[in-house]
C-alpha cells in the first residue's frame, strides 16, 4: 500500500499517528463526470460524454468501494460499452498490480503492470493515493473519475440513450432521502469497519465500533418494517450498505475485529442481504476469493503471517423470505 507523491512512488501505510490513532480515508483526486452530452456534471471539466467503447473501467473484486461500480455496470446493461480491467488481490509494496490470481485479469488498455503506473498516464506529477475504483477514458487518456459514489451516478442516467435503460436507483423524489441514508451509513459503516480495523489506538477503535454497531441494530429495527432501505424499491442506498454487508461475515467481523454481531445474527439485516445478494445478475459481481485474499493477505500489519482463514460458510443462497413486506 502505497501513495504517489510529486510522481513518485512511496510504499507507505497511513499514518494515523498524526489523528489520534484514527484511519481517515482521502478524498478522490479525479472529479469528473461523464453525462449524456459531454457537459460538465456537478464538479470537474465538460468534454466526457457517454459513448460506447470510450470508457474503461479498473476495479477490484475485493473492494466494496469498486463493487458498486461493477453492480451499477451490471443491472444497468453497461457490460457490453465498458470494459473492465481486474487487478489482482495480494496488495503489496507497488500497490494493486495486475496479476495472475484466478480472475484477475491483464490491463487491456494501458499495457501497465501496476495500477500507479495508469494513474501517472493520467497525470504525470500526481500526489495521490492510487485507488479503485478508477473510470479510464481512452479517448483523453486519461482518469474521468476515482470516486465510487461519483461513477454510480454517472452509470444511474448517463448512458440510458445508449442502452434504452432507464431504471433509475437515484429517483427524484426520494433524494433527500437517499442522500441522508447514505452519509450515515458511509460514515459508520462503509467506512466504519475500516475506521475500526486500522484503528491504532483502544479508543479510536471503541468508538469506530460503537458507532458501527448502534448503526447496524438501528438499520435492522428499519427493515423490519421496510423492504428496501428508502422504502419499497431498490435504490442507490441499498447497493452502497450492500457491498459491506456481504463481506461482514467473512472479513469485517474478524480481520477488522467487528465482532459485537454478525450479520447473519440480525433477523432482518441477514434476509435483506440474502435478497440483494439473490437480485438478478448480482452474485455474480461478488467473489469471495478476491476479498478473502485480499484483505488478510495484504493488510500485513493487522496480519503479519497473512494467512487466510478458511471459514466461515456462509449460506447467502436460502429463501430470504422478505416477499411479503
Ligand atoms: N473514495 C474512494 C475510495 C476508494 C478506495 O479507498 N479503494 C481502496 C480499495 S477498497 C483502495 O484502492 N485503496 C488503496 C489505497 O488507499 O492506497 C471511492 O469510493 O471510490
Amino acid at each position: 500500500m502505497g501513495l504517489l507523491v510529486d510522481g513518485v512512488w512511496r510504499d507507505q501505510w497511513y499514518d494515523t499517528a498524526k489523528t489520534g490513532g484514527r484511519f481517515e480515508r482521502q478524498a478522490s483526486r479525479f472529479r469528473n463526470w461523464v453525462t449524456a452530452d459531454g457537459a460538465p456534471g456537478p464538479s470537474g471539466d465538460g468534454g466526457f460524454r457517454a459513448e460506447a467503447d470510450r470508457y474503461h473501467l479498473y476495479v477490484s473484486l475485493a473492494c466494496p468501494w469498486a463493487h458498486r461500480t461493477l453492480i451499477f455496470r451490471r443491472l444497468k446493461r453497461l457490460e457490453d460499452l465498458i470494459p473492465v480491467s481486474v487487478v489482482d488481490p495480494r496488495m503489496g509494496e507497488d500497490g494493486w498490480v495486475f496479476g495472475d490470481f484466478p480472475e484477475a485479469t491483464p490491463d487491456a488498455v494501458n499495457g501497465a503492470s501496476k495500477l500507479y503506473e495508469v494513474y501517472l498516464r493520467a497525470e504525470p506529477g500526481a500526489n495521490t493515493r492510487v485507488t479503485v475504483p478508477a473510470l479510464w477514458d481512452r479517448e483523453r487518456e486519461t482518469i474521468v473519475s476515482n470516486e465510487s459514489a461519483e461513477i454510480i451516478r454517472m452509470f444511474n442516467s448517463a448512458f440510458d440513450g445508449l442502452t434504452g435503460d432507464d431504471q433509475d436507483f437515484y429517483p427524484e423524489p426520494l433524494r433527500a432521502r437517499i442522500d441522508a441514508l447514505n452519509d450515515a451509513i458511509y460514515d459508520r459503516v462503509n467506512n466504519g469497519v475500516y475506521k475500526a480495523g486500522f484503528a491504532t489506538t483502544q479508543g479510536a477503535y471503541g468508538e469506530a465500533f460503537d458507532a458501527l454497531f448502534a448503526e447496524l441494530d438501528g438499520l435492522d429495527d428499519h427493515l423490519a418494517g421496510s423492504r428496501y432501505l428508502a422504502g419499497p424499491s431498490v435504490t442507490e442506498a441499498d447497493w452502497r450498505l450492500f457491498t459491506t454487508l456481504v463481506r461482514f461475515d467473512a472479513v469485517y467481523h474478524g480481520h477488522f475485529k467487528c465482532n459485537l454481531r454478525r450479520i447473519s445474527d440480525y433477523p432482518n439485516l441477514s434476509g435483506y442481504l440474502r435478497e440483494l445478494y439473490q437480485w438478478p445478475g448480482v452474485a455474480g459481481t461478488v467473489n469471495f476469493a478476491h476479498i478473502k485474499t485480499h484483505y488478510y493477505w495484504s493488510h500485513a500489519t493487522i496480519n503479519p503471517t497473512r494467512i487466510v482463514p478458511k471459514g466461515p460458510e456462509l449460506d447467502l443462497g436460502s429463501p430470504h423470505g422478505r416477499e411479503g413486506l
